[in-house]
């Protein structure tokens, strides 16, 4: 029988040359990464009590992301204490107000196929779609990572989704993972991977594959996976990287809990409504809903190709008079490569504010949460209750592109009608 993905991936991390799904073993970390609300704030205290002895500070990296920045003299003191730490330690790579973590480690070429990323968020299995087996763990799990390298991992079963055909224009990688998780369930491919696969998805670039991978978990999946390929290597050289790509392909023959066929050519885009990420909808059924605020942004969707669709749909309009428009640019490389290329100035023109790359309003932790009563469409990953500020607020999810078709109409809108033919 042959092996998945993350059986190589897990095998080689276990020093073995075979695992199959279901066996506990016990694997070293290459990169151990922490951010400043679930990092060294929280994990200080038994850190020191047990020795306080980095096992490779060269494998360790800090992102100050979430508490960036500070609204509050709690998040100050947070940060504060992430920095001192970071330098304590003197680790190498801690970068503060650079973005969502996920993406920093991305651009700061930390992420390399065959790796294994463990990192206390839950995204972290963003690092999956450069062929990484990365996942979220707790603070207290990395207290041991920090200090030995390793921990131990149940090897998880895999969900393969096969997405073939083209995608029609208009709808994109979100309107790909929205449906997948709509079918999946939010709990439905729990502590599995899910692999995905076929000729939709090898036509996807890097940024949009990093959408699926990053919204693995929201299914409750372990990471989530895409074999790496000659876009990946390219990118991977542009960072600087010169290591050899594994053979990382699953087998033929592996074996999979699920496969999951779909035919990207009939997808529409797609919308998850309040409060449930897999209470998804094809935006016809939901567009005229009013809004108070669109969010185009988070470590889901802030990638420059993102914000272009909606510079592209943007472009020579403005947004609608009653509703503010937050841009979030998901890193400051992000971010200068859009000024440079004047999209912040189409966006800025419509009447969008850009706000600095951070969590902030996409985890309802500083500059942009929502009061009672208010409706957001955001381009973010999770929709729960209280997500974005109050409970009593509304979060729909959907592509860059429905985000900004919403931004011009004030209400949820599909974006198909403003996109020229052939437009990505
Ligand atoms: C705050 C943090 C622990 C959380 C996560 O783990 O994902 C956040 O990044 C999120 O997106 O909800
Ligand atoms: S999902 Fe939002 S809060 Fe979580 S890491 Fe990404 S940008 Fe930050």
């Amino acid at each position: 029988m042959g092996m998945t993905m993350s059986e190589k991936i897990l095998a080689k991390a276990a020093g073995r040359s075979e695992v199959k799904a279901g066996e506990i073993v016990w694997v070293k970390a290459d990169i151990a990464m922490m951010h400043d609300l679930l990092g060294p704030w929280l994990i200080d205290g038994g850190f020191r009590r047990l020795g306080g002895q980095l096992f490779d500070k060269e494998k360790v990296v800090v992102v100050s992301d979430h508490c960036t920045p500070p609204a509050t003299v709690q998040q100050a003191d947070i940060l504060k204490f992430t920095r001192d730490w970071a330098r304590e330690q003197d680790l190498p790579y801690y970068y503060e107000f650079e973005g969502p973590c996920h993406q920093v480690i991305v651009e700061h070429g930390h992420v390399r196929p065959g790796r294994l990323i463990l990192g206390t968020d839950s995204h972290t299995c963003m690092a999956g779609g450069l062929g990484a087996f990365a996942t979220g763990i707790g603070s207290t799990e990395m207290i041991g990572v920090l200090l030995t390298g390793e921990t131990w991992m149940k090897v998880p079963e895999t969900i393969k989704v096969v997405w073939d055909g083209e995608l029609p224009h208009g709808v994109y990688a979100k309107d790909i993972v929205l449906k997948t998780i709509k079918d999946i369930g939010h709990a439905g491919a729990t502590y599995q991977t899910l692999e995905f696969s076929g000729s939709a998805i090898r036509g996807l670039s890097m940024d949009e594959r990093l959408v699926l991978s990053n919204m693995a978990v929201e299914a409750g999946a372990k990471t989530g996976l895409i074999e790496p390929d000659e876009k990946v290597i390219e990118f991977l050289r542009s960072k600087g990287a010169t290591d050899e790509i594994e053979d990382l392909f699953s087998d033929e023959d592996a074996s999979y809990s699920r496969i999951l066929h779909y035919n990207a050519s009939e997808l529409e885009p797609q919308i998850a409504c309040p409060h449930e990420i897999d209470n998804v909808h094809p935006v016809s059924a939901v567009e005229g809903k009013s809004v108070d605020q669109v969010y185009l942004g988070s470590c889901t969707n802030g990638r420059l190709s993102d914000l272009r669709i909606a510079a592209e749909i943007l472009k020579g309009k403005k947004i609608a008079k009653h509703i503010r428009c937050l841009v979030v640019p998901a890193s400051q490389h992000i971010w200068m490569e859009a000024n440079k290329e004047g999209i912040l100035n189409i966006l800025t023109e419509a009447g969008c504010i850009v706000n600095m790359p951070s969590c902030g309003a996409c985890g309802g932790f500083t500059s942009g949460v929502i009061g009672a009563g208010e409706v957001v469409m955001s381009s973010s990953n999770r929709n729960f209750r209280g997500r974005m500020g109050s409970p009593d607020g509304e979060v729909y999810l959907g592509s860059p592109a429905t985000v900004a078709a919403t931004a011009i109409e004030g209400k949820i809108a599909d974006p198909r009608k403003y996109l020229l033919q052939g437009v990505r």
